[in-house]
C-alpha cells in the first residue's frame, strides 16, 4: 500500500529538523541576549548612574549641613579675622556644593529634574559670587575697627596722662595754697580755691569724656553712637568753656583738648570709623542672613533631592528585581518551549517520520521472513522508506511465490509432501497438547499404472487433478488438509476427528471419486476409476510420532489394496475392517 501524501526525502526531513532545532536555539539565544542586555543596561544604570547620583546627593546634603554650620558661626563671630576665615570656609563649601550640583545636573537624564538642578546651581553660584563683597565689607569693618582701636589706645594713654596731670595740678595748687596760708595771702588762696574748683569740674568732665569715648568700641548701633558722639562733643565744649575761665597757663589742657577733639571730629575720627565699621558689619550681617537663608534652602533642597534619588533607586531596584524575575521566567519558559519544540520536531521528523516507519518496515520484513505473507506493508511518506517498502512488496510477492512453490504440488495445486510433513507434526503436537483425536486418510488410485498405460500420462495427470478437485470439494473445515503424499498417493489430515468420522469421510471421498465416473477400462470395478483408502486415528494416551501414524495409515491402505481395492481400511493398533 502506498501513501497518498507526496513523498519526502529522509535527508530533506533530517535537514529540516536540524534547521528547526538550530533556528529555535538561535531564537532562544537571541531572546536571552536581548533580555540580558536589557538587564545589563538597568544594572549599569543602577550602579553607574543611580549609585553616583545618590552618593553625590548625600555628599551634597552633607556639604549643605556644613554650609549651615558655617553660616550659623558667621552670625556669632568673635572678631572680623575669624569672620574672614569663616567666609573663606564658606566660599570653599559653596564651591564643593556647586561641584556636586554640577555633577548631578550632568548625570541627570530627566528634563524636569535637570532644570531644577541647573536652577539650584544658578542660586548657589549667585551666593558664591556674593562672598567677595561680604569679605570686602568685613575687611572694611576690620580696618575701621583697627584704626578705631588705635585711636582708643591713644585716648587711653591720653586719659592716663590727663589723670596724672590733674593730680599733679591739684597737688601743686594745694601746696601753693598751704604756702599762701602761711603767708596769709588770702586772695591768692581764694584764687587757688576758684582754680581748684574749675579744674575739678574740668577733670570730672574729662574723666566722663574719656569714659564715653572708651565706650565707643562696644557700641554696635548708629543711634547710640550718634548720641555718644553728641554727648562727647558737649563734654568737650564744656571742658573748653571751663578752661577759658581758668587762670594761669592752660595751654597744656587746650592742647590736650585739641588732641581729643582731633579723635572726635577729624578725618577718620573715632566715631566715623566706628560708624563705618557698624555700617559694614550691618550690611555684611544682612548679606549673611541671606547666606543663612540660602544655606537653609539648599539644605532643604538637598534633603529632598536625597529622598528623590533614594526613591528613584528604590524604583530602579524594584524594576530591576521584577525585570530579573521576568527574565528568569522568560528564559525558563523559552527553555521549556525549546525543549517542547525539540521534542515535537524529534517526534514528528524522527520518531513519527523515520523511526516508526523504519520499525514498521522491519516488522514487515520479519513477518515476511517468518512466512507471514498476509502482513500489511507500512505506510510512509518518506521517499527512501517507500522505496524500501516497494522493494519489500516485490520480495513479499516473490516470497509468496516461493512459499507456494515450496508448499504446494505443482501439478494438482494441493499441498506437497514437504508441507504435509511439517503440518502433520504440528497437528500431532496440537492434538497431544489439547488431548484431541487426530485422523488421517491415505488414499491411492487403484491400478493407476494401467490407466497411464492405456490413456497416457497427460490423461493420468488430468485424472490426478480431477481427484484432487473432488477431494477438495468435500473438505469443509479450514483445518482439514489435503496433500499429495507421493506419485498417485494423497493424504487427508482431519484434526479433532475420531476414527468413525475419519472413516465416514474416507468413504464419502471414495464414493465421490466413483461418482466422477472416470473411465478406466482396466478397472475391475465397473470400468470406472476408484480409489482405496487406509485410515487411522491417534489419541492420547497413545505414544506415536508422525511417521508411525503414516505407517499405520499406509498399512491400512495396503490392507485395502490386498482385500480388493475400492475400499477403506482402518488400523488402530489392529486393522479394522468396516466393509
Ligand atoms: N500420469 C502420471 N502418472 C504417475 C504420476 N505419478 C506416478 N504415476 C504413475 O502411477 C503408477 C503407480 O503404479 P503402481 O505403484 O504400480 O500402482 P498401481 O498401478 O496403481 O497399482 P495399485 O496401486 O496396486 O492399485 C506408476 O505407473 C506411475 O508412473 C504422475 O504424476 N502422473
Amino acid at each position: 500500500m502506498t501513501s497518498t501524501k507526496p513523498l519526502k526525502s529522509l535527508k530533506q526531513k533530517i535537514t529540516l529538523a536540524f534547521y528547526i532545532i538550530v533556528g529555535m536555539a538561535l531564537f532562544n539565544g537571541v531572546v536571552a541576549i536581548l533580555l540580558s542586555q536589557q538587564l545589563k543596561s538597568e544594572i549599569e544604570h543602577l550602579v553607574g548612574v543611580d549609585v553616583v547620583k545618590v552618593t553625590t546627593a548625600l555628599q551634597l546634603a552633607k556639604n549643605s549641613e556644613k554650609l549651615q554650620i558655617i553660616t550659623a558661626r558667621l552670625n556669632h563671630y568673635d572678631n572680623e579675622q575669624q569672620r574672614l576665615r569663616l567666609l573663606s570656609e564658606l566660599s570653599a563649601q559653596w564651591e564643593l556644593l556647586i561641584n556636586d550640583s554640577r555633577l548631578l545636573a550632568l548625570i541627570e537624564t530627566a528634563t524636569v529634574s535637570k532644570q531644577e538642578l541647573n536652577h539650584a546651581l544658578d542660586i548657589q553660584l549667585y551666593y558664591l559670587q556674593q562672598l567677595p563683597l561680604l569679605a570686602e565689607l568685613t575687611d572694611s569693618a576690620l580696618q575701621a575697627n583697627l584704626q578705631a582701636t588705635n585711636i582708643q589706645a591713644n585716648l587711653t594713654s591720653m586719659a592716663s596722662g590727663f589723670t596724672d596731670e590733674m593730680q599733679t595740678q591739684f597737688h601743686s595748687i594745694n601746696a601753693d595754697s598751704e604756702r599762701q596760708l602761711k603767708l596769709k595771702n588770702f586772695d591768692k588762696i581764694a584764687m587757688n580755691i576758684n582754680t581748684n574748683q574749675q579744674l575739678s569740674q574740668f577733670s570730672h568732665l574729662g574723666e566722663h569724656l574719656f569714659t564715653r569715648l572708651s565706650q565707643v568700641k562696644i557700641i554696635d548701633n548708629l543711634v547710640e553712637l550718634n548720641r555718644t558722639q553728641r554727648e562727647a562733643m558737649r563734654l568737650l565744649l564744656n571742658m573748653e568753656a571751663i578752661l577759658e575761665g581758668v587762670s594761669g597757663d592752660t595751654s597744656l589742657y587746650f592742647n590736650l583738648l585739641s588732641q581729643i577733639k582731633q579723635t572726635m571730629v577729624g578725618e577718620d575720627n573715632l566715631f566715623e570709623l566706628s560708624r563705618k565699621a557698624i555700617k559694614s558689619t550691618h550690611i555684611a550681617n544682612a548679606h549673611l542672613e541671606y547666606q543663612a537663608d540660602a544655606a537653609q534652602i539648599v539644605a532643604t533642597y538637598t534633603q529632598n533631592l536625597v529622598n528623590q534619588v533614594e526613591n528613584e533607586i528604590q524604583q530602579t531596584g524594584g524594576e530591576l528585581k521584577s525585570d530579573s524575575t521576568a527574565f528568569i521566567i522568560l528564559i525558563f519558559c523559552s527553555g521549556i518551549l525549546y525543549c517542547f519544540f525539540i521534542w515535537l520536531t524529534s517526534w514528528h521528523f524522527i520518531t513519527k517520520g523515520i523511526i516508526k516507519p523504519v520499525m514498521a518496515t522491519r516488522d514487515a520484513m520479519n513477518a515476511i521472513a517468518n512466512e507471514k505473507l498476509d502482513t500489511h506493508m507500512p505506510v510512509t511518506d518518506n521517499l527512501e522508506l517507500q522505496q524500501m517498502v516497494n522493494s519489500l512488496e516485490t520480495l513479499k510477492s516473490y516470497a509468496a511465490q516461493v512459499k507456494g512453490m515450496a508448499e504446494t504440488d505443482g501439478l494438482t495445486g494441493c499441498y506437497n509432501r514437504r508441507y504435509l510433513d511439517i503440518q502433520l507434526q504440528k497437528e500431532l503436537e496440537y492434538a497431544r497438547d489439547h488431548n484431541m483425536p487426530l485422523g488421517i486418510i491415505l488414499f491411492d488410485i487403484d491400478n493407476f499404472k494401467q490407466f497411464n498405460d492405456r490413456y497416457g500420462h497427460v490423461a493420468g495427470d488430468q485424472c490426478l487433478k480431477n481427484i484432487v478437485n473432488a477431494a477438495k470439494s468435500i473438505l469443509k473445515r479450514p483445518t482439514d488438509m489435503l496433500a499429495r503424499y507421493g506419485g498417485e498417493e494423497f493424504m487427508i489430515v482431519l484434526p479433532s476427528s475420531h476414527l468413525e468420522e475419519v472413516y465416514q469421510f474416507a468413504e464419502l471421498l471414495r464414493e465421490k471419486i466413483i461418482s466422477l465416473e472416470i473411465p478406466h477400462e482396466d478397472s475391475p470395478h465397473a470400468g470406472i476409476l476408484t480409489i482405496s483408502a487406509g485410515i487411522t486415528c491417534w489419541q492420547l494416551p497413545q505414544q506415536l510420532d508422525a511417521n508411525s501414524l503414516i505407517n499405520r495409515a499406509d498399512e491400512a491402505l495396503y490392507h485395502a489394496k490386498l482385500t480388493g481395492r475400492n475400499r477403506t481400511e482402518a488400523l488402530l493398533g489392529q486393522p479394522i475392517r468396516y466393509s
